[in-house]
Formats: structure tokens, sequence, C-alpha cells
């Protein structure tokens, strides 16, 4: 049996619609630059979702840690870092900083925190006064049959992490600010109306920036847009950040961010920080514990394609087919390998998209304009491990199928 690659093509891309007064620039995305009731438990899709949830912490490295001192202030351990868990908290923690006219800046994960998460701490320490990391899971961008229920949460080692993150800055005198709170709030203080739910038919308060959040991610994760540009409001609204930093990895999540703030009328300014990636080129994310040995050792594909295509626009090339042809080619030739391997040795994957789009808008390209540039994005899903040998390393949660993006700006090339 042999996957299919699945690339983009003419016949199935929307139109080309115009890009014009669309908001996410090349060079920016370059740059580095309670209320409501407390039953929850008894709604019968909020006793899913903390079934999920409490899934989720027993696969985790340990339980939540940090110290409260007098007056009940909770500090991740031997640092000055605040630990806020709701909105009421953390408004009392902000509203000094509004009236001395200290930046905030807020860097959103989900926690798992890699290096990839800590390049952005350092980019947002270097040029605000405050840097507030929310740890949230948000369920709603999470599809149905998506993997709530096994996402990694290591609070632990995230504190540990952010600790030591917090001294490196504190070492080092280039920066105007340090660490000074995460933001880790419930379920229940985050959807005070009761949570919605993960369908797509769901009913509830959400934010849709459309038609961005419908192509490539959007469509293969039908909510997950949704669910971003809904978490991402609420944060924002809580945190009131001068400045939020999210990673070039996510790209696409980068632009529906962009419209959400310019479309929404929000006072904040976006900062997309480089992807940080493993000696292999392989991108961090937090997802790369599902792979286990064997599986990782191939997850570079994506990757190494986006790079065959992006030395074909090098190289002079601006149409689709010649620039994705290169990365069509190299994806065949790993299949051909790894299905030619036995199932006990063979690791098997989909490509879900690999796309050619231009920065602003995320719609397919025929061509790419040399002034403008564009992305090259993709996704892949690492399908389970047939055959596992004895003792062999599936990853996290016995290795289920993981899907990894990754993409490569093509910039403006010289006319
Ligand atoms: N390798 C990376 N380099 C730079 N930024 C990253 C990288 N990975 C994640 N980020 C950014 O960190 C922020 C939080 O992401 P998140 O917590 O979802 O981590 P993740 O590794 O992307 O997780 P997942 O595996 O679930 O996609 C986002 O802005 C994301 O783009
Ligand atoms: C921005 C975000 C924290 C919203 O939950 C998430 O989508 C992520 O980690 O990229
Ligand atoms: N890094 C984006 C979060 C997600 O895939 O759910």
């Amino acid at each position: 049996m042999r996957p299919t690659v699945h690339i983009l093509r003419q016949a199935t891309r929307p139109a080309i619609s115009n890009i014009a007064g669309s908001c996410a620039s090349l060079p920016s995305l370059l740059s580095l630059s309670q209320s409501q009731p407390r039953n929850h438990a008894q709604h019968p899709r909020l006793q899913q979702f903390s079934t999920a949830r409490t899934m989720a912490t027993r696969c985790s490295s340990s339980s939540p840690s940090s110290s409260s001192g007098r007056g009940g202030i909770e500090k991740l351990p031997s640092s000055p870092i605040r630990v806020l868990r709701t909105v009421d908290s953390f408004r009392r923690w902000r509203r000094p900083h509004l009236l001395d006219q200290r930046s905030v800046a807020l860097v959103p994960t989900m926690g798992a925190l890699h290096e990839g998460h800590l390049s952005l701490v350092r980019a947002a320490a270097r040029e605000n006064h405050h840097v507030v990391v929310s740890i949230y899971v948000n369920p709603a961008q999470f599809g149905v049959r998506e993997d709530l229920a096994s996402y990694p949460v290591t609070w632990d080692a995230d504190c540990d992490a952010l600790v030591r993150l917090d001294r490196e800055l504190a070492d080092d005198g280039h920066n105007l600010g340090r660490i000074s709170a995460v933001f880790a709030p419930s379920t229940a203080e985050m959807y005070p109306g009761g949570f919605p739910g993960q369908e797509v038919d769901s009913k509830g308060s959400f934010v849709t920036i459309t038609p961005v959040g419908e192509v490539l991610e959007g469509r293969s994760r039908p909510t997950f847009f949704r669910g971003v540009a809904t978490v991402c409001m609420k944060l924002f609204n809580i945190v009131q950040p001068e400045r939020v930093y999210f990673g070039q990895k996510d790209v696409q999540q980068t632009v529906v961010i962009k419209r959400l703030i310019r479309d929404f009328m929000l006072p904040i300014e976006v900062v997309v920080g480089p992807t940080a990636r493993a000696e292999d080129g392989l991108a961090l994310s937090s997802r790369n514990v599902y792979l286990g040995e064997r599986r990782r050792a191939v997850a570079t594909v994506l990757h190494k394609a986006l790079r065959a295509a992006e030395e074909r626009y090098k190289s002079g090339q601006r149409g689709r087919d010649a620039v994705l042809g290169a990365a069509e080619r190299f994806v065949d030739e790993v299949l051909v390998g790894q299905m030619a391997l036995g199932p006990e040795k063979r690791v098997r994957f989909e490509v879900d998209y690999i796309s050619l789009a231009d920065p602003d808008t995320m719609e397919e390209l025929d061509f790419v304009h040399s002034a403008k540039g564009a992305i090259l994005s993709g996704a892949v899903k690492m399908l389970p491990v047939e055959v596992p040998q004895e003792g062999e390393d599936l990853g996290h949660s016995g290795g289920p199928a993981v899907r990894l993006i990754d993409n490569i700006i093509l910039p403006p090339a010289e006319q």
C-alpha cells in the first residue's frame, strides 16, 4: 500500500482573490523583529472534556507545583515569577503597569515548552518591561478526533525552564524586562458561559477569521482557527499586552492573528519569531514527543521537501509546478524508499498538503511575484508504526498518528 502525495493543484484551488490591502506583509512576517456557574462538570459535554483533561494531566510528567507565599501569592519555585490563574487576579496584577506605562508582552503557549517557545520569551524580554507567558491547552482548537486527551502536559518542567530562562535574562544586560507572570487559567475561567464544545456546529461566542482560516490547516482542521482566534481574543482582552509574540512555525496562525488584530482594532503589535529547529532541520514542536525514534528519523521529510522547493525558487523558478515539483519528487523518493523496507522497519506517512501561497492571504499561487515572495508550507501525517520491535520506543502515548507542519518564507527577490 502506498500513501498518496496530495499536492494542492490548480483544479482544487480557490481563485486568487484581491490581495491588495491585506494585512500581513512579508517584511512583517520576517521580523523578529467568575463569574459564571461552577457546575461545568455537570454539563455532559464538559464531563467528557473533564475526562479528557484528566487523562492529559495523567500523561504529564508530574502534577502542578509552585509556591504560595504570604498572602497566598503563588510564584514559580525560587523565583519572583507570579502564577495567576484567574481573570480577576490577572487584572489586579496588570492595572499598575497600565498606570506606570510599563510595556507588557504576551507569549501565548499550550505548555510542553521547548526552545521555540523560549526563543519567543527571549525576544519579548528584549523589548518589553514585563513578559507574560500563558500556558493553556485550549480545547476549542482541537477537533473531536484530535489529540486533546493525550496532548503533553509538563507543568513542572515548564516551570523549571521558565525559572532558568528568567535567571539567564537577569544575567544578560541587554534586556528591558524579564518574565513577570505565568497566566495558567482553567477552562471554567476561560469559558465563563460554559465550554461551547469542539464540534464544527457547536454554538457559543466564537471569533472566526475567514477566508484565511478556512484554507490549508483550516481545511484539515475545520475548528482550529476558530478556537485559536477565540482564545487569543480572550487572552488579549485579559492581558492587554502591547505586543504579542508568535512563532513562524505556525505561519497561517500568524496571518489569522494579524487579521484579528487589524479587523477588531486591537492596539497590539504582533511580533513573529523564526522557527527554532533541531540540528537535522525538524521544526521543534510539542507534538514531536509522540514520534518515537523510528518515526523521528523520517520526520524531517517535510522540511527537506520544502527546502528542495526553496532551492528551485532561489535558482530563479517562479512557476508553481517548477517550484512545488521539486518537493513532490523528494517526498516520492522518501516514500518509495520507506515502502521498500519491511513493516518491521518502515515508516509510513501521508502528505496532507504542500502549498505555495500568498503571504498575506494564504491563497494558492500559480506564480510567485518577485516583488512579493510567497510562503511554502506543508503538513504531513506520520502514521503509527505497524510492527513495533521488542523494546522499541514508540513515543508519547504509544505513538499515535502525528500531524507535523512546517514552512519556509520565500522572500521578495531582486528584480
Ligand atoms: N519551533 C518553533 N519555533 C518558534 N516558535 C514556535 C516553535 N514551535 C512553536 N512555536 C510557537 O510557540 C507558540 C506556542 O505554540 P504551541 O504551544 O502550540 O507549541 P507547538 O510546539 O507549536 O505545539 P504543537 O506541537 O501543538 O503545534 C506559537 O506561537 C508557536 O508558533
Ligand atoms: C496561540 C495558541 C497558544 C492558542 O491556544 C496556540 O494555538 C499555540 O500554542 O500556537
Ligand atoms: N501550535 C498550534 C497549536 C495546535 O496545533 O493545536
